[in-house]
């Protein structure tokens, strides 16, 4: 768990009850209709906990889209140039995998488009840019998926460009966990959004070197405007990945053109020691060697307890 206070900390630290009480001050509360519409999400957080901890970040989200309008707006008179579109603000959402990332995501544009300034907010996740299953077998990678090496991170930077360049219909591919693949033919179509949520394990890398030049090329977060980290005890989110591992074998692995087909007939104890193989193996290596260090790139932090509620939270210090 995340736990820095001092005064000579880039951070501002908030108990669930001093972030909680930001909710009288906010103001939409939630309607009849967007409580029904955020249960239709079928996300799993309650609707308490929308209330009292992601209601108040989509405010305090709000302020910096406003704010980054309008440093826009004086930027462009002092230049003496023209406006001539209104450039999406990027949010991004890091953490391990299992931690509850699309889930938050997914409430979080919800939220996020009741604001009218910012009605459009579109959302994708990393996954679609990992390199498909064959390029990543040709590379000696199908054990290293989430790893940095295994996304096109060219493909990513390129996609992030064009989208704050103000380019229309912008396309992001999608990963399916059918299939555990890249969909060869699927694409979310971006075009020119107020708000894009950019959600991924491994959002906060920072830059590579070039192998030639040695030189730091660009980070993805270079394109954030506000960037996200959702923290857990590692030995819950281990448990919310074989919870979800089981989940899985029950729906999406029963399918025919699944991955996992193989994995739906198993019994609990094989599944369970399964999925913490994948998990120690992979996704937790990954998580200590890569994730975790990107947690103090962000501008918030978000500390879950064992119940995914938030408990504490980190804001960066302006
Ligand atoms: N607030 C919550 N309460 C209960 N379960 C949750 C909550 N958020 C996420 N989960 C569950 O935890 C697991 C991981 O969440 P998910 O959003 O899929 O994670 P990620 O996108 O980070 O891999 C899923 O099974 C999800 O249903
Ligand atoms: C697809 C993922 C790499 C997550 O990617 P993200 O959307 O966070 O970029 C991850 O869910 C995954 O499949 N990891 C590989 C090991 C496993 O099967 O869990």
């Amino acid at each position: 768990m995340f736990n820095r206070s001092s005064v000579d900390s880039p951070y501002r630290p908030f108990s669930r009850e001093q972030w909680s009480t930001l909710a009288k001050a906010t103001p939409l509360p939630l309607t009849n209709e967007d409580v029904a519409r955020l249960a239709g999400l079928g996300d799993p957080i309650d609707l308490a906990e929308v209330d009292a901890i992601y209601r108040p970040l989509s405010k305090l989200i709000e302020l910096h889209v406003t704010a980054h309008r309008e440093l826009a707006a004086s930027r462009m008179k002092f230049l003496q140039a023209s406006p001539d579109f209104q450039v999406p603000f990027v949010v991004g959402i890091a953490g391990s995998v299992a931690v509850g990332k699309s889930s938050i995501a997914r409430v979080l544009r919800d939220l996020l488009s009741r604001f009218p300034s910012m009605s459009n907010v579109a959302m994708i996740t990393t996954d679609g840019f990992l390199y498909p299953n064959k390029v990543l077998e040709e590379k000696g990678l199908m054990g290293r998926k989430g790893f940095p090496e295994s996304y096109d991170r060219q493909a990513l930077l390129s996609f992030l460009a064009k989208v704050k360049a103000g380019s229309g219909k912008v396309n992001a591919p999608v990963y399916s966990h059918v299939t555990y693949d890249v969909m060869p033919d699927e694409f979310i179509e971006v075009d020119r959004p107020d708000v894009l949520i950019i959600e991924g394990i491994n959002v906060l890398q920072p830059p590579r070197l070039t192998p030639d030049a040695h030189q730091p090329t660009i980070a993805v977060s270079d394109y954030f405007d506000f960037s996200i980290f959702i923290d857990a005890n590692h030995a819950d989110v281990e448990r919310w990945y074989i919870d979800r591992f089981l989940e899985l074998r029950k729906t999406a692995f029963t399918r025919e053109d699944s991955y996992f087909k193989a994995y739906a007939d198993l019994d609990d104890q094989t599944a369970i020691s399964l999925a913490k193989q994948i998990w120690t193996e992979i996704n937790l290596v990954n998580f200590v060697q890569n994730i975790r260090p990107t947690r103090t790139r962000a501008d918030l932090i978000l500390s879950k307890g064992p119940d995914h509620r938030v408990q504490e939270l980190h804001l960066r210090k302006l």
